[in-house]
């Protein structure tokens, strides 16, 4: 007999249909308590779990007495709790690498529309305000051989690094847990600590995880070392911003402007401080969306439940002590 499955995601037809030839899929709307609710019987009887967004958490696994793996479509795993699964054995997979050269570009987007407030001028044409040349209250600031200061210098931030390193000829900071020789020497980058980032960077790009470490790790006082001329970009989860304090730097002028594609709340709302602010670049979390990179991260969970549940990790996996 086939495994049980929940899928909490739409996937494309191929990629179901592989889904199908492994598994017993109850496919349902969201992860959510209405529909875990709902579905009771199904989360019963389920071994493994694929789909993005909503929590896994000991009350979610109490309704899931069976469930032997879950498979996220995302690198980020905060919306887990990974240590619940670990005391169940519950294997955690998520995509990686996949993903990685796509939210990089994302970033380098939001550093670009932001220095040069391509949003803001692209809106002001579209409205016809456009009647005569543009002066020095519509200039903007330059992005090439600036100083980038990457916080998290994992996957995306080398990424990073690698585009405005050698693409823009910046110079490129860090502050990570640890220095990363191969990444001092192949970008010519300077690992400082967290307030010395702060003080000297151009552009304060944010590609860490949400943790218990992250959650706020950028508040007021770190917003005040920031030079009144930089830019925050933050692509990593939006509580590592304490966002009110942002909107205040933003309209104290603490800060010249920030480009955002993750935040406190998700959707945000339209009645959110960010959305009032000309100097605020603001998309719907789309780091990896392009039809390319979310495909491939569909298929990459797709593989990883199947080998998860067959015994056959070989990578992608969160949390491998429980396959001992
Ligand atoms: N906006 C979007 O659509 C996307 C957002 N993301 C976010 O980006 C994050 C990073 O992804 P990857 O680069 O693939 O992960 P990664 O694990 O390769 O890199 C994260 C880096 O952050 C560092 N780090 C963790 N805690 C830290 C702390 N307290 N202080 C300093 N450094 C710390 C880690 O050492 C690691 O080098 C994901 O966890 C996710 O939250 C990822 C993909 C898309
Ligand atoms: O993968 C992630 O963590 C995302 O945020 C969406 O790609």
């Amino acid at each position: 007999m086939k495994p049980a499955i929940i899928l909490y995601k739409t996937l494309p037809d191929d990629l179901r249909q592989r889904l199908d030839e492994h598994f017993s899929v109850t496919e349902i709307n969201g992860l959510t308590p209405e529909n875990v609710e709902k579905y009771a019987d199904a989360f019963q009887q389920a071994e493994g779990l694929l789909g993005t967004g909503g929590k896994v958490d000991a009350t979610l696994l109490a309704a899931a007495p069976k469930l032997r793996a879950a498979s996220t479509v995302s690198v980020g795993y905060d919306n887990f709790d990974v240590e619940a699964l670990n005391q169940r054995g519950v294997v955690l997979m998520h995509t990686p690498t996949v993903l990685t050269e796509t939210v990089a570009d994302t970033m380098m987007a939001l550093v670009l529309a932001s220095a040069r407030r391509v949003v803001e001028l692209a809106e002001l044409v579209k409205a016809g305000g456009w009647t005569g040349s543009i002066g020095p209250d519509l200039f903007a600031t330059d992005v090439h051989h600036k100083k980038m200061g990457i916080l998290g210098m994992g996957r995306i931030g080398m990424a990073l690094a690698q585009r405005a390193h050698f693409g823009f000829g910046m110079d490129i900071l860090y502050h990570a847990r640890k220095p990363h020789p191969e990444v001092d020497s192949r970008y010519n980058a300077r690992y400082t600590d967290l307030e010395a980032l702060l003080r000297e960077s151009d552009f304060v790009c944010i590609s860490l995880p949400l943790t218990e470490q992250t959650h706020h790790l950028i508040g007021r006082e770190q917003l005040t070392m920031m030079k009144k001329s930089a830019i925050l970009i933050n692509a990593g989860r939006g509580p590592v911003v304490d966002e009110p304090a942002l909107i205040e730097a933003l309209k104290q002028g603490e800060i010249y402007a920030a480009g955002l594609d993750v935040f406190e709340k998700e959707p945000l709302p339209a009645s959110s401080g960010l959305l009032a602010l000309p100097n605020v670049v603001a998309l719907p979390h789309v780091g990896s969306a392009t039809h390319e990179t979310r495909y491939g991260m569909a298929r990459d969970a797709v593989d990883n439940l199947i080998a998860a549940l067959s015994g056959k990790v070989e990578k992608n996996c969160v949390n491998p002590q429980v396959l001992k």
